[in-house]
C-alpha cells in the first residue's frame, strides 16, 4: 500500500497527512521540521496537492519540500511560501541585527556581509547592510556605488541607499576615505551609533553590520553600543588567522553576543583544468575551532575568481549564480549555494535562539 492509500487506511485526511509529514521533513535549518502553524493552505484536486506555507525566517525550500511530499504521497505536489518573519523589532523596526566580525584583516569579511545580505534577500527577507568599517568603508565599492550620496529625509534622518533589493548606508557614501581614518575611537564608534540611528531604514527583517577587523577596544565598543542578536565570524584557514578568529568569539562571548558561527572563506581552491581540490591555506582549521568553541561552521567557501569578480564590479552573485552552476569538473555545488545554505542557517538559529516572547525593546543611546 503506497502514497495516499496508506494514509487514508489509518483514517487521515489529506490536510493531516500533510501536515504529519511536513512535522517529519528535516534540512540543516528545518532541524525540528516545519509547525502545523506555518502550514496556510492545503489544497487537493484530482491532478495534484497544493500547499502554501508562511515560513518565520529567511528560507526558499520549496521545491525540496514539494519532492518530499511527492514521493511519500504518490501525487504531484506543488509548494509555495512566503517568509513572514516573526518576532518584535529590536530596535526601530529592525527585527534582528547581525554582526560580521573578523579577527584580522583581509579575510572576505566584508565580502561575506554582502553575499549574505543578497543570500537572506533571495530568500525572501527584508534587507539592510550597514558597513561599521569606518576606516576602510568598502560597501560603496561593493556595491558600485562610489558616487552615491545618500539624500536627507528631513534634518535628523538620511535615505539609505537601495541596490539590488538592499538597503545599504556608509560612512564611505557621506566623507571621503582618507577623513575617515583619522578618526580615533570615540569618533569612529559614534560614527556607527550615528549611521545606525540615523538612517531611515523602514521595516526591516535583517539588518548586516559589517564590523570593522579585528578585536581591539574600538570592536569591543561597537559592539555594545548595537542592539544585535548574533555574530558571524569570517576566518581562513590559516593558523594565524584561526588565532584571530578565536579571540573575536572571546569578544563576542565577553559581551554575551550569540555567536551564530563561523564563515571559513578561502577554504579551499578547486583547479578548473585537473579538478582537483587544493587546500592552499591550510586544512580543517575552521571545523576543529567551530567545534572547540561549539559554534557551527556555517560555510567552507572556496577561493574563486567568481566571488572576486562580482564582488569586485558590485553584482549580487547569488542571482547571478542560482541556477546550479559548474564551479569546477568535482564541484557541483554552486558559489551561490554556500552563501544561501549560510543565510538560511543564520535564520534559522536567530528563530530558533529568539526571545521574541520576552517583548524586550532595546533604546539605544549616543553616550
Ligand atoms: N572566497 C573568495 N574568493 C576569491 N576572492 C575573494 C574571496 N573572498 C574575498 N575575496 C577577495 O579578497 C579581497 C578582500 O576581501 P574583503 O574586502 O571582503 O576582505 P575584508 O576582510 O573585509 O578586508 P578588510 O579587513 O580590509 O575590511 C577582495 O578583493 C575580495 O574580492
Amino acid at each position: 500500500m503506497f502514497g495516499l492509500e496508506k494514509w487514508f487506511a489509518k483514517g487521515k485526511n489529506t490536510k493531516q497527512a500533510i501536515i504529519e509529514l511536513l512535522n517529519g521533513y528535516r534540512s540543516a535549518a528545518l532541524p525540528v521540521g516545519i509547525d502545523a502553524n506555518w502550514v496556510i493552505k492545503t489544497q487537493e484536486s484530482k491532478a495534484q496537492i497544493q500547499v502554501q506555507i508562511n515560513f518565520p525566517f529567511a528560507i526558499q525550500c520549496d521545491q525540496d519540500v514539494a519532492s518530499y511530499l511527492q514521493q511519500h504521497l504518490g501525487k504531484p505536489v506543488e509548494v509555495t511560501s512566503k517568509v513572514v518573519v516573526v518576532g518584535r523589532p529590536k530596535f526601530k523596526a529592525i527585527k534582528h541585527i547581525i554582526l560580521v566580525a573578523s579577527g584580522k584583516g583581509g579575510v572576505g569579511k566584508s565580502t561575506t556581509a554582502i553575499n549574505l545580505a543578497y543570500a537572506l534577500r533571495a530568500q525572501g527577507a527584508k534587507v539592510g547592510v550597514l558597513d561599521a568599517d569606518i576606516y576602510g568603508p568598502s560597501l560603496p565599492s561593493l556595491l558600485a556605488l562610489e558616487d552615491e550620496k545618500p539624500q536627507a529625509k528631513d534634518d535628523k534622518t538620511l535615505l539609505p541607499i537601495e541596490k539590488s533589493g538592499i538597503k545599504a548606508m556608509s560612512i564611505g557614501f557621506l566623507v571621503p576615505a582618507e577623513d575617515a581614518t583619522v578618526w580615533r575611537g570615540p569618533m569612529a564608534s559614534q560614527a556607527l551609533t550615528q549611521l545606525l540611528n540615523e538612517t531611515d531604514w523602514g521595516e526591516l527583517d535583517y539588518l548586516i553590520v559589517d564590523m570593522p577587523p579585528g578585536t581591539g577596544d574600538i570592536q569591543l565598543t561597537m559592539t555594545q553600543k548595537v542592539p544585535a542578536s548574533g555574530a558571524v565570524i569570517v576566518t581562513t584557514p590559516q593558523t594565524l588567522a584561526l588565532a584571530d578568529a578565536q579571540k573575536g568569539i572571546a569578544m563576542f562571548e565577553k559581551v554575551q553576543l550569540p555567536i551564530l558561527g563561523l564563515v571559513e572563506n578561502m577554504s579551499y581552491f578547486n583547479c578548473a583544468q585537473c579538478g582537483s581540490r587544493n587546500h592552499i591555506f591550510g586544512h580543517s582549521g575552521g571545523t576543529t575551532l567551530a567545534s572547540r568553541y561549539g559554534v557551527p561552521l556555517l560555510a567552507e567557501v572556496p577561493l574563486n575568481d567568481q566571488i572576486r569578480t562580482a564582488t569586485e564590479q558590485g553584482e549580487d552573485i547569488i542571482s547571478a549564480t542560482r541556477e546550479p552552476s559548474s564551479e569546477s569538473k568535482t564541484d557541483n555545488h554552486g558559489i551561490a549555494d554556500h552563501y544561501v545554505d549560510c543565510a538560511q542557517l543564520v535564520a534559522s538559529m536567530l528563530y530558533y535562539q529568539s526571545d521574541s516572547t520576552s517583548g524586550v525593546e532595546i533604546v539605544m543611546t549616543e553616550d
